[in-house]
C-alpha cells in the first residue's frame, strides 16, 4: 500500500506518513511527521483485526498493543533511555503509539562495517553506557525487557548519540523478591532462533580478539560467556572498570 502523503488524525493531532519503515509480527511502523510542528515521529500501527478475523486473536493483539503502551507509559518518567511516546489512541479495530524517531543501531553497525570504517572508541563507550544504564534502570524496577538487541535502541538527539529502548511487546514484570535468574529463553521468535540453537551449542567462551582496548574485552568476554550463570548483572556492568575508570 501506498503510504507517502497520506493523512491521519490521531487525538486531533494531524500528522503526514512517509514510508513504512519496519514491521513486527502485529504491527506496521511509519515515518511520519507531525504537521503543525513539523516535527518527525514514528508511528506503530497496530492492527487488532476486524470481520472474519478470529475473536480469540483480536483480543490477544488489543491485550499486546495495551500491555506494551502502558508499561511504555509508565517507563516515561522513570527511565531516560526509553523511547518517548508523544501520542497514542485505541479504536475498534486499530491502536496508534506515535514515538520519536530515529534510526536504528543496528543499522549504524551495519553501515559502520560495510563502509569499511570503526566506530571511534569514545563513541562506543558513550554507547555501552546507555545501553547498560538502560537495563539497569529497568531492572532496578523488576522489568526485563526480554528483546534487548540493536535493532531495538533507537538514536535519537542533534547528533544522534542518544540511545532509546523500543519494542517492549514481550517485556514483562518480574513478581516481587524473585532473586534467581530467569531460565527461560526470550527475545524474537523466527529470526533469533538459529542463533539461540549456535549459542545452546557452545560449549566454550566465544574467543574475543585481541582489542586497542583492554577493558572493552574484558567486558565483551564476560557478557558473552557461553553459561548465562557467570555473565555480568547490569548492576555490575555498571561498575565494571571499562564505564568507571576514567570517570575518577
Ligand atoms: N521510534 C522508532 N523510530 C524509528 N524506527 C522505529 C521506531 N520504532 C520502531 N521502529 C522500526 O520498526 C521496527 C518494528 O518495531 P517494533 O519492534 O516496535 O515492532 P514489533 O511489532 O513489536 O516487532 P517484533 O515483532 O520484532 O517484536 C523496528 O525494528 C524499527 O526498525
Amino acid at each position: 500500500m501506498a503510504v507517502r502523503g497520506k493523512r491521519l488524525h490521531i487525538r486531533g493531532v494531524p500528522y503526514k506518513l512517509e514510508s513504512k519503515i519496519g514491521y513486527g509480527l502485529h504491527s506496521n511502523v511509519y515515518s511520519a511527521r507531525d504537521i503543525s510542528t513539523g516535527r518527525p515521529v514514528a508511528i506503530k500501527i497496530v492492527e487488532f483485526g476486524h470481520g472474519a478475523a478470529i475473536k480469540a486473536r483480536t483480543e490477544s493483539r488489543r491485550q499486546t498493543f495495551w500491555k506494551e503502551l502502558d508499561l511504555l507509559l509508565h517507563l516515561q518518567p522513570l527511565n531516560p533511555y526509553i523511547i518517548r511516546v508523544l501520542n497514542w489512541d485505541s479504536r475498534e479495530t486499530v491502536g496508534f503509539i506515535v514515538m520519536e524517531r530515529g534510526n536504528t543501531f543496528r543499522d549504524t553497525l551495519v553501515e559502520t562495517h560495510l563502509s569499511g570504517e570503526k566506530l571511534q572508541l569514545p563513541l562506543v563507550k558513550q554507547f555501552w553506557s546507555q545501553m547498560v544504564e538502560a537495563i539497569y534502570f529497568l531492572h532496578r524496577i523488576g522489568i526485563v525487557h526480554a528483546d534487548v538487541k540493536p535493532e531495538n535502541f533507537i538514536q535519537v538527539g542533534p547528533d544522534g548519540t542518544s540511545l532509546r529502548l523500543i519494542d517492549m511487546g514481550i517485556s514483562f514484570r518480574l513478581p516481587p523478591f524473585i532473586t534467581s535468574r530467569l531460565k527461560t529463553a526470550a527475545g524474537t521468535p523466527g529470526d533469533n532462533s538459529n542463533k539461540i540453537a549456535f549459542l545452546g551449542k557452545l560449549r566454550n567462551d566465544i574467543r574475543i580478539p585481541p582489542h586497542p582496548d583492554p577493558l572493552l574485552r574484558s567486558v565483551l568476554r564476560k557478557c558473552l560467556r557461553f553459561n548465562p550463570r557467570r555473565r555480568p548483572t547490569a548492576e555490575k556492568l555498571m561498575k565494571h572498570p571499562y564505564l568507571t575508570s576514567g570517570l575518577h
